[in-house]
């Protein structure tokens, strides 16, 4: 396995930032590496995401945090944030342009799925892994139905995930989950109140720890 695909497993949550404020970005990924969520996606329909991948990148050494883009539709989107200094694409949907531009970079690819048909896709397109999604709306039943012709396909739900379900989706066969709302919570950022971001990360690491090891 390749060292950024092992920081996910490790990470076990990879954080989605969405519109996260420019000068608390930092702040914010130093909060949730401290709480043990050391993958963190940036979207891309974030404003001047290059520009804040660089930031954290130069911030953080590979092995402390691993960093992604998030809602990658294209693959001048994966190019530019992969010069930026991504490790991995992440898309809502399936692009199989997107998963051949990470390919051609050595970079880790998952595309959006919400079928077996989609998923197989994508992973015959040279996928790393495929993102669920939105998870919520399906549940974890969905994978692991999805689990059990596909076991070979890791998956990772993400959509409406919080410490209320993450350990189901992982006892369904889930290898990691993603999460954005339930996992980052903006005003206390800008209250100041990063300890709040820390003690969400640690509890949903705890239970995604937990319910490896019941696995
Ligand atoms: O477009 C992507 O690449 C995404 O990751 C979609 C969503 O932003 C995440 O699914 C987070 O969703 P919530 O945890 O419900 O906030």
């Amino acid at each position: 396995m390749n060292e950024t695909l092992t920081g996910i497993v490790d990470s076990g949550v990879v954080a989605v930032l969405r519109g996260v404020p420019a000068d608390e970005l930092i702040a914010i990924a130093e909060a949730l590496r401290e709480g043990g969520v050391t993958a963190v996606e940036i979207t891309a329909d974030t404003p001047d995401v290059a520009d804040l991948l660089r930031d954290v990148t130069g911030s953080f050494g590979d092995d402390e945090l691993v960093i992604g883009t998030g809602t990658v539709l294209d693959s001048e989107t994966a190019r530019t944030t992969l010069m930026a200094g991504a490790e991995f694409v992440v898309s809502p949907s399936l692009h199989e342009d997107v998963i051949e531009t990470c390919n051609r970079y050595g970079a880790v690819s998952a595309p959006g799925v919400m079928t077996p048909t989609e998923a197989v896709r994508g992973y015959e397109a040279g996928a790393d892994f495929v993102k669920v999604f939105p998870a919520k709306t399906v549940g974890p039943d969905h994978v692991g139905a999805m689990k059990g012709p596909l076991g070979q396909i890791p998956m990772m739900p993400t959509g409406g995930v919080g410490p209320d379900n993450a350990a189901d989706f992982i006892d369904a066969g889930a290898f990691a989950v993603g999460a954005g709302g339930a996992l980052v919570d903006y005003d206390a950022a800008a209250r100041g109140d990063y300890e709040a971001i820390t003690e969400t990360a640690r509890e949903f690491t705890r239970i995604v720890e937990d319910a490896r090891a019941d696995g």
